[in-house]
């Protein structure tokens, strides 16, 4: 499986996209979240929204969905093909009547069901994308009162997006056979929605050296060498993870 960070910014950076990753497989191209900037990113990466078999959404912040309004208008009236978006059940709702419905909604075109195939996923299943990509949701904290998930990819690469710290999560998760862990790190502490350096720097070394760090601020060349044993994911630069 390779995976590109489309972006590893986090949700007010200037110097790097939006946090969103494209997941490659031999029979899939996912795209993981869909922010403001995803539009322009992608095109940056010489990719276009047809390429895409799949986008998969973690939460409901801009940075994570604010493409979507491009991605779907561009899929119908562009690519003349229906998008097929993974999301869990709970957010499918919020997701057209707080956010989408302004936007893409004219006449008969009033429902998400107009724009993508929506697959509704559940927390804790496992759901085969592909013959060769399972996804599982997992429930995190980010905001409080409002549905977030991170996600489980082929049982070893667990993917947090945006979340509150959680050590015992990552450490289960490494005792159940997790190999690399891409977890959003807030540079300047207190993390509050988020987790902090700071925080992910208490984990036990053997943890951090499983760890990459993504949906960072504009400061993180300040980090460099400041970030204990855990790597920091480079925009745009492909990763295999077996
Ligand atoms: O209670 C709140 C809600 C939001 N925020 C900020 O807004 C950003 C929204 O996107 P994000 O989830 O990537 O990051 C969030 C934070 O930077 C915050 O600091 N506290
Ligand atoms: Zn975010
Ligand atoms: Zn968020």
């Amino acid at each position: 499986m390779k995976i590109t960070m489309i972006g590893t910014g986090n949700a007010f950076a200037k110097a790097y996209y939006n946090n969103n990753a494209l997941v490659e497989t031999e029979h899939m191209k996912l795209l993981i979240d869909c922010g403001i900037t995803l539009p322009y990113a992608l095109y940056q990466s010489g990719k276009t929204f047809d390429e895409l078999d799949g986008i998969l959404i973690s939460h409901i912040h801009a940075d994570h969905i604010g493409g979507l309004e491009e991605l779907a208008f561009q899929m119908m009236y562009t690519y003349h093909r229906k998008p097929v978006l993974y999301i869990a059940e709970s957010l499918i709702e919020p997701l057209w009547s707080q956010s989408l419905q302004g936007g893409l909604a004219q006449g008969e075109l009033n429902s998400i069901d107009c724009f993508f195939h929506v697959v509704a996923l559940q927390p804790d299943v496992d759901v085969q994308l592909a013959e060769d990509l399972k996804v599982r949701l997992l429930k995190t904290d980010h905001i409080p009162g409002k549905d977030s998930f991170s996600f489980l990819i082929n049982d070893h690469f667990f993917y947090s997006a945006d979340m509150v710290f959680n050590p015992r999560l990552l450490l289960e998760l490494q005792e159940a056979g997790v190999h690399t862990f891409y977890h959003d790190c807030q540079l300047e502490s207190p993390g509050v929605v988020h987790t902090s350096l700071e925080q992910l720097l208490t984990l036990p070394l053997e943890l951090q050296r499983k760890i990459k760090l993504m949906h960072y601020g504009d400061t993180i060349g300040n980090y460099i060498g400041k970030t204990g044993e855990m790597t920091i994911v480079e925009q745009g630069k492909p990763s295999i993870i077996e």
